[in-house]
This record gives C-alpha cells, structure tokens and sequence, in this order.
C-alpha cells in the first residue's frame, strides 16, 4: 500500500494555518504545541480532511507546556467535530478521551525502549485507532526493533529518528502507514522535505 506522506508544520499563529493550502502533502500536521495558546477551532474548519492536529506533550517532544485540562478540553472539540488528531499513548493512560480513528502515538528520544511494553501499547490501540505510531532514536537495536513491531502489526506507522531520511521512505515501502516530513525545518530529526518524499512515492506508486 502507499504509505501516507505527512508534511509536519509548526504552527507559531494563526497565520501558519492558511499555509496548508500551499502544502502538498497528501496531510498536514499542525503542531500546534510550537505556540503557547491554541488556535480557535472555527480557523481550522477549512482544512478539516487535510490536517493530523497536535498538541505534543513536553515530555514526548513538545514545545511549549499546554495545560492537560486545557488539552482535554480542545481534544473533545476536536473530536466532536470529526477532526482527525494526534494523541500520545501516555495522555490515554491518564485521561479518558477518544481515540477511535484517531493517531496514537509513543517517541522514544534517548533509547531504545522495551519491545513487550511498547508490543503491548500497540495492540492495545491498533484495532481502534486510524494508526499506532512510534519514533524511536536511531541508536543500536532501533532498525529490529522497529521492523520487529512493523511485521507484527497491521496498522502501524514507524519512524525511526535521527538516522538518513530515505530510511523513513524504506519503512513506508515495508508497511509504515505514515512518512512524517517537514515543510521548513524539521520537528524531529530524521525527516526529509515533504516534496522530496512524494516525488520518491510517487515514483513508486504512480503509473
Ligand atoms: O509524532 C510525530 C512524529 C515526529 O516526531 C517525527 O519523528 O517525525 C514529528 C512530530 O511532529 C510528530 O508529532
């Protein structure tokens, strides 16, 4: 199957938002953690089948500390709405909000973490969520380990971190249901420009 090409797109204000119709991307990922207030949803509206919205938790990479009550809030909004959205595994064990259809994520960014506990998380999800994500570092171990989790789950998305960005384009041929890129810098290591990456799929998957 093609993978998904995911460009990721800082959002610092509103203004950021109107980008997205200059992005082509097959989705774009507002990370909306990179101001410290929360854009209004009615602004979002227009790009409602474009967008995975973020609010990235600090401790998983995030930029600027959201209040949980505040995330919460804004996450029932969101899925009120029908939007499509990002939410770590982590937030899920602490908060009970809704996760059908929608990105479950984990990011490892100093080691390689446990295989069983990260198995466990993923089955728990995969079946519900629209995909289980998981971006690890790229230190010794991560290629097993993320192929290990790739061939024993259906509905998955891999992105190792810090290593050469084609490797994301490899993992999205072996199954990864996302590719995440970037628009101007990245926002995480290990991505590529997303117009590189479409251009590489599009080779691919195209006639
Ligand atoms: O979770 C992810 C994946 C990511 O960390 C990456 O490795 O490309 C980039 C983040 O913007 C996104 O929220």
């Amino acid at each position: 199957m093609r993978p998904i090409i995911v460009a990721s797109l800082p959002v610092y204000s509103e203004k950021d938002i109107h980008r997205i119709n200059q992005i082509d991307a097959d989705l774009v990922e507002l990370r909306l953690d990179y101001s410290k207030s929360l854009p209004t949803l009615s602004s979002l509206l227009p790009y409602k089948d474009k967008i995975i919205v973020t609010i990235r938790d600090v401790n998983e990479g995030g930029i600027n500390k959201i209040d949980d009550n505040v995330k919460v809030s804004y996450i029932n909004q969101l899925s009120k709405e029908g939007f499509l959205y990002d939410v770590e595994a982590s937030f899920l064990e602490k908060y009970n909000v809704d996760f059908y259809n929608k990105i479950v994520s984990m990011h490892y960014f100093n080691s390689i973490p446990d295989y069983n506990i990260v198995n466990t998380i993923v089955t728990k999800y995969e079946n519900k969520a629209y995909t289980v994500k998981i971006a690890v570092i790229a230190k010794p171990g991560y290629k097993n380990f993320l192929s290990n989790l790739l061939f024993s789950h259906e509905n998955i998305t891999v992105l190792p971190m810090g290593s050469d960005p084609l490797e994301r384009i490899a993992f999205g041929i072996l199954g990864s249901k996302l590719v995440y890129t970037y628009v101007d810098n990245p926002t995480a290591p290990g991505q590529m420009h997303y117009s590189r990456a479409i251009k590489i799929i599009n080779l691919l998957f195209n006639n």
